[in-house]
């Protein structure tokens, strides 16, 4: 890294523009491939993503200026904002109830894995002679954006978005793949059927009740069908859930996860810690402890549901601030005496990584997803990805600030960051787990009332919907009792 400081020189102004153009290309990318997404496939537009995550790392690998480096970033931050929509709206639509948190917690799981190899990678590479100290990390982020790119071409289509475009074989045909089934089990097994038949009610319900006029029929593409579409997430009936998904994202992100990873080794050298290991404990430690909290979360997420971890995990995170808090107010101006004090700090940082990395980390990703009915889901997600990165970029900018004010005061901040969101969780938050998208509506008590409920009622017995379900009911009860 040596050779990076000396080639560059770079100015603040430089550093600044370094930082915010991966977070400004992220934004705009997960808005733009909300846009993108309804009329193309799922995923084609994870191709296309990350076709243009690849052409930025290259420029970032190749550079042979500071303009290159940020041109490099802003491009790689397109692809990274896209992608960071794409993908839980993808998994989100492939998987069953029952276990759609735990896939969509890998989503979490895979960001932290990257983190930290990210880290160890510039960890290792750092005192190697010349420019392959850094253009190395920056070169390696190639490989995962070739796999995911070419990979993603051997997956099924979202059954989902098929069926809202009257492509209901090829929905099925994707269905079978999804839950390993062959072509000749697809036509009779009922499950499938049901799982089928739910999601044309939704498309028909949705039609119905809008005229699906903001989807694919009225004129798409227009400007004046994005503006409804965007428009539609304000109206009433979808607030609630826009609510969600964006404070969700605000909430994950004033929690302070990110300052503590940008800011930790100031923390950690003020906390008497020196050099390498100040980073190693900072970034290092923190990546790894998330990394390790996932896991559970993976495993319990739909058996404990979304609101119970979102609490606990609120609870356990403003309770570490505050006694961060309270030490660094206390103590700071003196640690190497009260060198108790200054490790009770460093294991609070490491308490609340935990709790944030079992409840914040995976269920931002998850939440926004699952939310929002077919018609929004697209746009729903790309908001609240879009408010994530927002508020990301907020916490870069203004964390520097609070700490030069108040170091104590910052940590005050993000306590009562997760205050708030453990009375939003409680107050606000429905449970989501183990409730399929169609049935959402329901949890929101949405809208749309009992005409629409009757509505539905009647296109589902008209689609044969309710027939099917007894008579599978039926079969599997001879089933278990054959007399
Ligand atoms: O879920 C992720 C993860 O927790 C990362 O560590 C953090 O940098 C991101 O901002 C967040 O969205």
């Amino acid at each position: 890294m040596k050779d990076f400081i000396a080639r560059w020189h770079l100015s603040a102004w430089d550093t600044g523009l370094m930082t915010a153009s991966l977070e400004l290309g992220s934004l705009i990318g997960a808005l733009t491939a909300g846009v993108l997404t309804d009329k193309y496939s799922r995923r084609q537009s994870i191709t296309a993503a990350c076709t243009v995550f690849c052409v930025g790392s290259a420029l970032q690998f190749g550079a042979q200026s500071p303009i290159q480096l940020i041109l490099g970033r802003g491009t790689g931050g397109l692809g990274v904002g896209a992608l960071s929509m794409l993908s839980p709206l993808y998994m989100a639509e492939i998987s069953p109830p029952e276990v759609r948190g735990s896939l969509m917690a890998l989503e979490q799981f895979a960001i932290v894995l990257g983190a930290v190899l990210g880290f160890w990678t510039g960890f290792f590479t750092r005192d190697i002679e010349g420019s392959a100290s850094w253009r190395i990390p920056l070169g390696i982020q190639l490989i995962p954006g070739f796999l995911l790119g070419f990979g993603c071409l051997a997956l099924p289509p979202s059954p989902r978005l098929l069926v809202a475009q009257g492509r209901v074989d090829e929905a099925l045909r994707a269905l079978a793949k999804l839950r390993l089934r062959t072509a000749a089990e697809s036509a009779t097994d009922p499950l499938l059927q049901i799982e089928l038949l739910e999601m044309q009610a939704e498309a028909a319900l949705i039609e119905q009740t809008t005229g699906n006029d903001d989807m694919h029929t009225a004129k798409p593409g227009t400007l004046q069908a994005e503006l409804r579409a965007w428009g539609r997430l304000f109206e009433p009936q979808l607030l609630r859930r826009t609510l969600i998904g964006v404070v969700m994202m605000l909430f994950q992100q004033w929690s302070g996860i990110n300052a503590l990873l940008y800011y930790g080794p100031t923390l950690m050298r003020s906390l008497g810690l020196q050099g390498d290991s100040a980073t190693l404990m900072s970034a290092g430690g923190i990546g790894i402890v998330q990394f390790l909290a996932v896991l559970p979360a993976i495993a319990f997420i739909d058996r404990l549901g979304r609101r119970p971890l979102l609490r606990w995990g609120s609870t356990a995170m403003a309770l570490s601030h505050l006694l961060i808090a309270l030490l660094v107010w206390r103590y700071s101006t003196d640690w190497p005496t009260h060198w108790l004090a200054a490790w009770i700090s460093v294991g609070c940082v490491y308490t609340f990584t935990a709790a944030y990395g079992v409840s914040y980390g995976p269920i931002g990703w998850i939440l926004p997803s699952e939310v929002f009915p077919l018609s929004a889901r697209s746009k729903g997600v790309a908001l609240s990805t879009a408010s994530n990165w927002m508020n990301n970029f907020l916490i870069g900018l203004l964390t520097p600030v609070f700490m030069e004010h108040s170091p104590s005061g910052t940590f005050l901040v993000f306590a009562t960051a997760c205050s708030l969101g453990y009375l939003w969780s409680t107050y606000f938050v429905p449970e989501t787990a183990n409730i399929s998208l169609e049935e959402m509506d329901a949890v929101f008590g949405s809208s749309v009332g009992r005409e629409d409920v009757a509505l539905k009622q009647q296109i589902e017995a008209d689609l044969g919907l309710h027939d099917l379900v007894q008579r599978w009911a039926r079969e599997s009860t001879t089933a278990r009792h054959p007399d």
